[in-house]
C-alpha cells in the first residue's frame, strides 16, 4: 500500500513513518508539510499537494485542522481513501467529511489507540449503570506541543458518554467563568499540557462518599501508529463512507 503523509515531519508523522519502515505491505510514498526540508526524510516532501505529480493509495493525516481543505480537495479528484488522525476540526469541518465520505471512504479517529477505545466502551458502561447520582468529570494530560485543547480524545469520550444520558449533558471546559455550584447535568472536561506527556485520560465518577477512576496512559507515540497502519488495512477495502475505530475493532 503507498501512503500518502499529510504532516510527516511532525512527531506522529515520523513516529509512523518508522513504524511503517518495519511492515512489509505498505511504505510512505509522499510527504506533505509545511516545512518540506525540515527532517530528513526518504520520500520526497512537498509544501501542497498540488507537488503531487503521482497518486497513492491512501492519504494518512497527521497534521493541523487547516489542513484539510486541501487534503479533500486532492483526495476527491483523485478519488483516494483518506485517514484523518488530526485533531480540532470545527463542526463546519467535520460536515466537509460527511460529504466527502459521500464519494470517497473516510476513517476518523480521534484516538487509534486500542486502549482507549475500550475505556469508551467502560466508560458508557459505568454511566449507565450509576446514571445522574455521580458527577462525570475528565481530565487528559498532554506534552507542552500540543496545540489543540482540550484533545480529541477527551471530546470524543464525553460525546460518548453523552449518549448514555440521550444528549442531556453539558460540556463545561474548566470552571474559572463558573461562579456557581456544579449542576448535575454538567460532565467536565479539563486539559493539562507539560513536558513530554504522550497522553492521559482519566474518566472521573463522583458519587457520595465514593469515586470511580478509569484511566488510559498512552506510553509512546507507537501506539497510534500502530493502529493508523491497521486502520488504513481496513480502509482500502472499503467503499465510500465515513468509518470508525467501531468498524475496525469489529474487523480484527
Ligand atoms: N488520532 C490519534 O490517535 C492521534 C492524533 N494526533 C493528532 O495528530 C495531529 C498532529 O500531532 P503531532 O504530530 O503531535 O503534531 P506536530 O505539530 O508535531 O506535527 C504536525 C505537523 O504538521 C505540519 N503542518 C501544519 N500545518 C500543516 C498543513 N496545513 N499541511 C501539512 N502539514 C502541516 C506541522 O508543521 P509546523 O510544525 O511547521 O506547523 C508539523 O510538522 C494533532 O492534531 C494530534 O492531536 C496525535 C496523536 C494520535
Ligand atoms: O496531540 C497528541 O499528542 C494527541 N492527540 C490526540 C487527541 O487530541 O486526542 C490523541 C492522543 O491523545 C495524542
Amino acid at each position: 500500500m503507498k501512503v500518502i503523509l499529510n504532516g510527516c515531519n511532525g512527531s506522529m508523522g515520523q513516529v509512523v513513518v518508522q513504524v511503517i519502515k518495519r511492515q512489509e505491505d505498505i511504505e510512505v510514498v509522499a510527504g506533505i508539510d509545511r516545512y518540506p526540508e525540515a527532517k530528513s526524510n526518504d520520500f520526497p516532501v512537498y509544501k501542497s499537494f498540488s507537488g503531487l505529480s503521482f497518486r497513492g493509495d491512501l492519504i494518512m493525516d497527521f497534521s493541523r485542522p487547516e489542513a484539510l481543505g486541501d487534503i479533500l480537495k486532492y483526495a476527491l479528484e483523485t478519488r483516494t481513501p483518506v485517514l484523518i488522525a488530526t485533531t480540532g476540526h470545527d463542526e463546519r469541518a467535520k460536515k466537509s467529511i460527511e460529504e466527502a465520505a459521500e464519494m470517497i471512504p473516510i476513517f476518523m479517529s480521534s484516538n487509534l489507540s486500542l486502549g482507549i477505545n475500550l475505556l469508551i466502551k467502560l466508560v458508557k458502561q459505568a454511566a449507565a449503570f450509576l446514571g445522574d447520582a455521580f458527577d462525570i468529570e475528565i481530565i487528559e494530560k498532554h506534552h507542552n506541543k500540543k496545540v489543540d485543547a482540550p484533545s480529541g480524545t477527551a471530546i470524543t469520550i464525553a460525546r460518548n458518554i453523552n449518549e448514555v444520558f440521550d444528549g442531556a449533558k453539558e460540556f463545561i471546559y474548566g470552571r474559572q467563568s463558573k461562579a456557581q455550584k456544579r449542576d448535575s447535568k454538567e460532565i467536565g472536561i479539563h486539559a493539562i499540557r507539560g513536558g513530554t506527556i504522550v497522553g492521559e485520560h482519566t474518566v472521573i465518577f463522583a458519587g457520595q462518599d465514593e469515586i470511580l477512576e478509569i484511566s488510559h496512559y498512552a506510553h509512546s507515540r507507537e501506539i497510534f501508529a500502530i493502529g493508523a497502519i491497521k486502520a488504513a488495512r481496513f480502509l482500502i477495502n472499503q467503499n465510500p463512507g465515513l468509518y470508525g475505530m467501531d468498524d475496525l475493532v469489529n474487523n480484527i
